[in-house]
């Protein structure tokens, strides 16, 4: 697991609970993170050192989407492959469809006929309803909820309690604000808060 802070002990409770026992530890480029024991797993070395420890794939625990895709993008470049991490106590409809590099935490709802991208957080409780489609390095925060039909585009983020009305779409590394109600769709890049939901920036 790529990442030791706040999301990387949930990433890691979600690993641990799987019960995967081929879990080498995390990594992490904060230097005095290393050799110390988080969530009750070993930071064992910066990013890089990956290939060094024979590990074969990676999750990246690290919250903003921006330094996920960064990290994701350094190391795939050097031939790194992902894995995913779905908790036992989600529900991922079997026909639904999940890429690597994906966490899907506690609680959460992939419904059928979703499309969840690579490098997503669908964080605990946030339900994707059915045929949505989710872009890569997209976060939908806790106790988010889509709507049957929307877009996510690459990278936005969702915020906490944030709701979308069916069929609409989140432009591209825009920000939805905790517990808006989005009822247009979104540009790429922009900033939208409040119920409805409204353009700050
Ligand atoms: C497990 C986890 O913790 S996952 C992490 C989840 N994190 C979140 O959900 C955080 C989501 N972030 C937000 O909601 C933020 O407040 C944002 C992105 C919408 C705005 O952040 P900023 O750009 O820093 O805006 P800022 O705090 O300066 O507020 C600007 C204005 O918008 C208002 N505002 C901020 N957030 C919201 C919101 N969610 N809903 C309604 N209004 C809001 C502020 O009150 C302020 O209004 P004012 O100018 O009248 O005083």
């Amino acid at each position: 697991m790529v990442g030791a802070g706040g999301h990387g002990k949930v990433v890691a409770d979600t690993v641990l609970t799987l019960g995967k026992d081929d879990l080498a530890g995390f990594l992490d480029d904060k230097a005095e993170l290393v050799g110390r024991v988080i969530a009750g797993v070993r930071v064992i070395g910066r990013m890089d050192a990956w290939s060094q420890h024979g590990i074969e794939r990676l999750i990246f625990a690290i919250g903003d989407n921006h330094a996920r895709r960064k990290a994701v993008q350094r190391v795939t470049a050097a031939g790194a492959r992902l894995t995913s991490a779905i908790h036992p106590r989600a529900t991922v409809s079997d026909r639904a469809s999940v890429k690597d590099g994906t966490a899907i935490m506690a609680g959460a709802v992939v419904n059928a006929y979703a499309d969840v991208g690579m490098n997503v957080i669908i964080n605990t409780g946030a339900i994707v309803e059915h045929d949505c489609v989710i872009g890569p390095h997209a976060h939908i925060a806790p106790g988010s909820c889509l709507a049957g039909n929307v877009t996510i585009g690459e990278g936005a983020f969702l915020g906490l309690g944030s709701r979308v009305l069916p069929g609409l779409r989140i432009g591209s590394w825009s920000i939805v604000g905790a517990g808006a109600v989005v009822t247009r769709d979104v540009p790429d890049g922009a900033t939208v808060a409040g119920i409805p939901a409204r353009r700050l920036t």
